[in-house]
């Protein structure tokens, strides 16, 4: 037995065509594949279809037992949202008509406000759980609110419908307009030192101080701390609109850049992901680097709020980790097809205002929605594409589901569409196109019904 195979029972075979991300290839589309699961949820091996007889004597399982994928169908990877607000959810849609700065006062603050009230966090925590693992994203990176018992409860929630997450207790200690929805520094570093003990099987706490103007320096310190002392990610967001920009510069005059504030205060690392980062310099990308902290790319909400465009390429080429968010509810979307699509269009704008520009294409986007967002989040050895020895995250999608969004037209055998086939569905799908999601090898969707 080699150094990765596995020494636990296989729980499961699939047969069938893979698509998926690698380090050095944006997509493989590999056809009549045979991809075992240990029961650990563990991906055991990798053969080929017509080993079948061989790998089942190996392996030991009986090769009636495999699941043959019909055949419009593929799995892929679960994809990865880097950057969503789970409190949000409940006006996802709505209330796209102000700039980021003014809309969290008038709509976002009042609203994270009333996640007091648990059982409104139940419900609302229930649904976007639930939305999100149907849309296909497997593993969530959340922002809760400031409250640490309404947080604890979306990291049960995500834990008990299978969804891998990374959850975060909001911290703030600054709010002019809302003042009731705030802490102090010292209430804050103490719900977040209990809120980060916690967790769950698939759930890690993320030490979260929503955003420079948010937080005091004090704040930023001690979370820093926190984070170092507990190993832990962190996340926040970062020059989204350059009023925020301008606010951070009048904020804290001292700091060479927004991206200094948070370096300074030990909140760079490679577990942090910051989402945003539209106006950031060449210096500010260059310290990204070198702390190998990562990018939540949002361009729904990047749109829908006028933050700006931010230039995936240029992220790219400083080698910067970046993974694709949703940013419910400054995105009107929960789900990562749509963010998928909004990267592609955002990367078009940008070659219309630049001919030159070197546009993304749909592979990459593929890439960053699921092994770009399990790298942004220093999750990729457990998951993110189809390696032995990660964990099954995966989607089965059917292109031709009934009832879906776009119809499946046989241009023959071998045709140069059909066997582009699979990639149609990220821009054109949609969760009709999802048929099951596997998280850690379960069947997480469709959901088991209660009694
Ligand atoms: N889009 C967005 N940006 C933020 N910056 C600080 N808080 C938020 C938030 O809730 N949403
Ligand atoms: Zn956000």
């Amino acid at each position: 037995m080699s150094s990765n195979e596995s020494a636990a029972g296989i729980a499961h075979v699939y047969r069938g065509t893979f698509v998926h991300a690698t380090y050095h290839t944006a997509v493989e589309i590999l056809e009549d594949r045979l991809l075992g699961v240990d029961t650990e949820g563990k991906i055991a091996f990798i053969g080929s279809g017509k080993e079948v007889d061989r790998l089942s004597q190996k392996w030991g399982f009986e090769a009636f037992a495999v699941t043959q994928l019909g055949q419009h169908e593929f799995f892929m990877p679960g994809m990865v949202d880097t950057h969503i607000h789970a409190s949000q959810y409940s006006y996802a849609g709505t209330a796209l008509d102000m700039p980021l700065l003014q809309w969290l006062n008038m709509y976002t603050f009042p609203v994270e406000a009333c996640y007091k009230d648990l059982e409104f966090a139940r419900n609302v925590y229930t649904h976007v759980v639930k939305r999100t693992l149907r849309n296909g994203t497997t593993t969530a990176c959340y922002f809760a609110t400031i409250h640490t018992d309404a947080s604890l409860l979306l990291g049960q929630i995500a834990n008990d419908f299978g969804q891998r997450a990374l959850v975060g207790k909001v911290c703030m200690d600054t709010n002019n307009f809302i003042p009731h929805y705030k802490e102090t520094p010292e209430e804050s570093e103490g719900e977040t030192n209990r809120w980060v003990i916690n967790s769950y099987p698939l759930v890690r706490p993320v030490v979260t101080p929503r955003f420079a103007p948010s937080c005091s320096a004090a704040l930023l310190g001690y979370l820093g701390e926190i984070a170092h002392n507990n190993d832990l990610h962190i996340q926040s967001h970062i020059s989204e609109t350059k009023e925020e920009v301008n606010l951070v510069k009048e904020l804290f005059p001292d700091y060479d850049s927004y991206t200094d504030v948070y370096h300074r205060h030990n909140l760079l690392t490679d577990k942090t992901v910051l989402a945003h980062g539209c106006h950031l310099t060449d210096g500010e990308l260059k310290l990204f680097r070198e702390t190998g902290a990562s990018i939540a790319h949002c361009p729904n909400s990047n749109i829908s709020l006028c933050s700006g465009m931010l230039d995936v390429r240029r992220v790219l080429n400083h080698k910067v980790k970046l993974g694709l968010g949703t940013d419910v509810a400054g995105g009107y979307s929960p789900s990562m097809l749509d963010a998928v699509r909004r990267t592609l269009d955002t990367s078009k704008a940008l070659t219309i205002q630049d001919t030159q520009y070197h546009t993304l294409t749909f592979e990459e986007v593929f890439r960053l929605a699921t092994l770009g967002g399990s790298q942004a989040l220093s999750l990729d050895e457990n998951t993110g594409n189809f390696e032995v020895g990660k964990d099954f995250d995966a989607l089965r999608v059917n292109t031709d589901a009934a009832g879906g969004p776009i119809d499946l037209i046989n241009h023959g055998e071998g045709s140069f569409f059909m066997s582009l086939f699979p990639l149609s569905i990220p821009p054109s799908g949609d969760d009709r196109n999802i048929v099951e999601v596997y998280v850690a090898g379960k069947r997480v969707v469709p959901f088991v019904e209660g009694p």
